[in-house]
């Protein structure tokens, strides 16, 4: 199972919280990706924990002021980045050029869905991986795969009919060990989570929580 640690814009210490995923994942042999804002990507890398970028415009160089460049998060150490996240939502065709710009660099790439519709639309598109998010469920105390496990199934279905090379992750309230395992069994390769990391207490108990499920 991947995790991938999405701090959006959360008043977290970004470095603290990489410092303890890095940790936590070569204790475990885990792979744990985390997802600080653009402007702390660098240094979230320099700590050794896999990095992601939280969006990147579907644009090229070029004259378009505050945009986040795949080229600029790679150079700054992202591997892959999400793309439509339900916070950061984009057009389809935003989407398809977002990808476009992570293809001309080597990011790999994960496009969210609200639900199994959409997840089969956006696997059409070919990313790497296609991660389902209820947007009620966000930021919530329970998990997708305990409080909609069909929205789970659905979209692992929806995504295997149209591309079976594409992974399904799932996200929105996973926070404990119990949650990755439900999610696993649910037929999902990755889970993407926020607050049960970066509005923890203590992170790296957290973390450590998450990969027992594993
Ligand atoms: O949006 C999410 C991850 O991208 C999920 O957020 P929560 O883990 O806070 O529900």
């Amino acid at each position: 199972m991947f995790i991938l640690v999405n701090l959006k814009a959360y008043p977290c210490d970004p470095v603290a919280v990489a410092r303890a995923a890095r940790d936590v994942a070569d204790a475990h042999g885990v792979r744990i990706a985390v997802a600080p804002q653009a402007a702390d990507l660098a240094r979230v890398e320099a700590t050794g924990v896999e990095t992601w970028a939280q969006h990147v415009s579907p644009v090229e160089h070029g004259s378009h002021t505050g945009s986040t460049l795949a080229e600029a998060v790679e150079a700054n150490g992202a591997e892959g980045t999400l793309i439509n996240h339900s916070e950061r939502r984009v057009t389809l065709a935003a989407v398809d050029d977002a990808l476009a710009a992570a293809r001309r660099t080597d990011l790999e790439t994960i496009v969210c869905a609200n639900d199994p519709e959409q997840a089969g639309a956006a696997a059409a598109l070919s990313p790497d991986a296609v991660a389902v998010e209820p947007p009620a469920l966000i930021g919530g105390d329970v998990s997708v795969a305990t409080a909609d496990p069909e929205i789970v199934e659905g979209a692992v279905a929806a995504v295997n009919a149209v591309d079976p090379d594409v992974e399904l992750f799932c996200g929105a309230g996973v926070s404990t060990g119990d949650d990755v395992e439900a999610a696993r069994d649910l037929g999902a390769t990755g889970v993407l989570l926020a607050s049960g990391v970066a509005k923890a207490a203590d992170p790296r108990s957290a973390l450590e929580d998450l990969v027992s499920g594993i």
